[in-house]
């Protein structure tokens, strides 16, 4: 069943677009990756999604419901939530207060307590250092907090935008092993990545995304596999090939 579909979306930061009619559908417990380089229009296509940004024009439905005009916070309600670039933590609390924070659309503070637990037994670092101020955590770290912290409001989509940026190639390890663990458990995924080298490790689809609009979107064994997209597209970063 769809879970996500976009259909021809255009968003406008002033007279020019920033994505052009773009349209993707997303199955549920399916990984959709969005590939592209600085500047294709990745991120505007989360931030549409999430209600942070107002398309211009095209359909936004999610589970047969029109996002369009809904706002952030009714969206999430809905059950999607985004990792955004760059983490997001909140400075000066520490990670059992950030994790605390996303908890706030769970109904009770029983089922709290219990998306709690079960987030520091997919994440044990951030129970060895539940106490300590979240900015003290690595880059790799903070990155686990902010997707355990997009996991407590039990998504049905989860978007993530380049989890994978700026983190040693250990961290990168581990975030992909955990962006695994989600998808075999049948979380639905939008990954979106810059550097597609990772991500035939759990895409089902790809979608190659430049100057805002879309160039190319297949299977992932398909796309991965056509040395001209990435040349053409992605700054001749290879597809599928190991950091
Ligand atoms: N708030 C904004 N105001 C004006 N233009 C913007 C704004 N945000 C993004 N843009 C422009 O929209 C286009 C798409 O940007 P976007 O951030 O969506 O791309 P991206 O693929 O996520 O890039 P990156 O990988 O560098 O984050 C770019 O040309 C960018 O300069």
């Amino acid at each position: 069943m769809t879970l996500l579909a976009i259909e021809n979306i255009t968003v406008k930061y002033g007279p020019i677009p920033a994505i052009r009619d773009v349209s993707l559908r997303i199955g549920e417990g399916e990984t959709l990756a969005v590939v592209g380089a600085n500047g294709a229009g990745k991120s505007t296509l989360t931030l549409a999604i999430t209600g942070i940004v107002r398309p211009a024009s095209g359909r936004i439905e999610f589970s047969g419901r029109s996002l369009l005009g809904l706002g952030p916070e009714a969206t999430a309600r809905l059950g999607v939530a985004l990792v955004p670039e760059g983490r997001h933590i909140f400075e000066g609390l520490t990670v059992d207060e950030n994790l605390l924070l996303g908890t706030t659309v769970l109904a009770d503070r029983s089922s709290a307590r219990h998306a709690m637990a079960q987030s520091y037994e997919m994440f044990p670092i951030l129970h060895e250092r539940r106490n300590g101020m979240a900015t003290r955590l690595s880059g790799g770290e903070q990155q686990q907090l902010a997707i355990a912290r997009a996991l407590l409001s039990k998504p049905r989509l989860l978007i993530l935008d380049e989890p994978s940026l700026g983190l040693s190639p250990v961290m990168v390890d581990k975030i992909y092993a955990i962006l695994s663990e989600l998808k075999s458990l049948g979380t639905t995924l939008l990954l979106i990545e810059q550097n597609p080298a990772r991500i035939d490790e759990v895409a089902d689809r790809v979608i190659v995304l430049s100057s805002g609009a879309v160039q190319a979107s297949g299977l992932a064994a398909e796309i991965l596999a056509d040395e001209q997209l990435h040349a053409s597209y992605l700054g001749g970063v290879a597809l599928g090939a190991r950091q």
